[in-house]
């Protein structure tokens, strides 16, 4: 029997057949008992099913609830994974900036003295592995003092600020320009004995000569430079000395010119 209506035209028939009189069959209260039974357990079937249907039901609608609950878990954490790569991305920002900030000098916009002690630190520790040399320049503005008491602070502000940018466009890419102080800039010269840092300061000092000679400042801005190459296992305060003292002969020699600490030679003469 296969379909719905099948069993209940059989239901029907047997039926049908128990109430015909002239089927007196000493057997039929044994078959109405069996037929009894057997709707009893067609009931009880129907009924299991029926059961059997709501709780697939209701397994469905659970699964269903597990996917949702499940996918609404996953946009959860897709929104905070998304909130926290942008406030790492921020951080990275702020890092970023905070370390331009603590590492440039607002004024001329060049490296700062801390950059600059950094990197001679990492100079120091390549040239002990790898071997080589490099040399410092340490640059003063002559007669600084006279700019801001003539012309005014801000037009000294102005006066660093451009000198800064000469300084920056004749060195060498890999070389570096900080502000050291006031109206000094120390460069470092990586890669570079003394003989060529002093063929390097002189661009350096001419180049600040002509720019400012061609944008018609009076007086002329010239710089003082003193010079020295790093010697093996000496501390950066040292080699910084030396730098010194070679500017301060410089500067004693007449300024506008460039001293070394370690070759005999004269002062360059403006
Ligand atoms: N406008 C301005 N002036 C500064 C700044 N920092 C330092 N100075 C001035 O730079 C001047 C340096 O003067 P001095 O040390 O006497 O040196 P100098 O006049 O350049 O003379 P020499 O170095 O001997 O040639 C001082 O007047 C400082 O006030 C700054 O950021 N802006």
């Amino acid at each position: 029997m296969s379909s719905r209506s099948e069993e209940t035209e059989f239901d029907e028939r047997i039926e049908a057949l128990l109430r015909a009189a002239e089927h007196g069959n000493p057997l039929l209260p044994a078959f109405e008992e069996l037929f009894d039974r057997y709707r009893a357990q067609q009931r009880l079937l129907d009924r299991l099913t029926r059961i059997s249907d709501h709780f697939q039901q209701a397994e469905r609608d659970r699964g269903l609830n597990y996917v949702d609950r499940y996918q609404r878990k996953v946009r959860q954490i897709e929104k905070i994974v998304r909130i926290s790569d942008r406030y790492q991305s921020m951080l990275r920002e702020l890092n970023d900036r905070l370390h331009l900030i603590s590492t440039r000098d607002e004024l001329t916009g060049l490296p700062n003295r801390r950059y600059l002690l950094e990197r001679l630190d990492t100079e120091i520790s390549q040239v002990a592995r790898n071997g080589g040399t490099f040399s410092v320049g340490l640059a003063d503005i002559d007669h600084f003092k006279a700019v801001n008491d003539t012309r005014g602070h801000a037009a000294g502000d102005a006066v660093l600020a451009h000198t800064a940018r000469c300084i920056q466009e004749s060195i060498r890419d890999y070389d570096v320009c900080a502000r050291w102080g006031g109206e000094e800039f120390l460069i470092l010269f990586p890669q570079c004995g003394v003989a060529d840092a002093l063929r390097l300061a002189e661009r350096v000092r001419h180049v600040v000569e002509d720019q400012t000679r061609a944008l018609g400042l009076s007086p002329v801005i010239t710089l003082s430079i003193g010079i020295t190459e790093f010697r093996p296992s000496e501390t950066v305060d040292a080699m910084l000395r030396r730098a010194d003292e070679a500017l301060y002969r410089a500067k004693e020699s007449g300024r506008n010119c460039t001293v070394s600490a370690d070759q005999a030679d004269r002062p360059r003469a403006p």
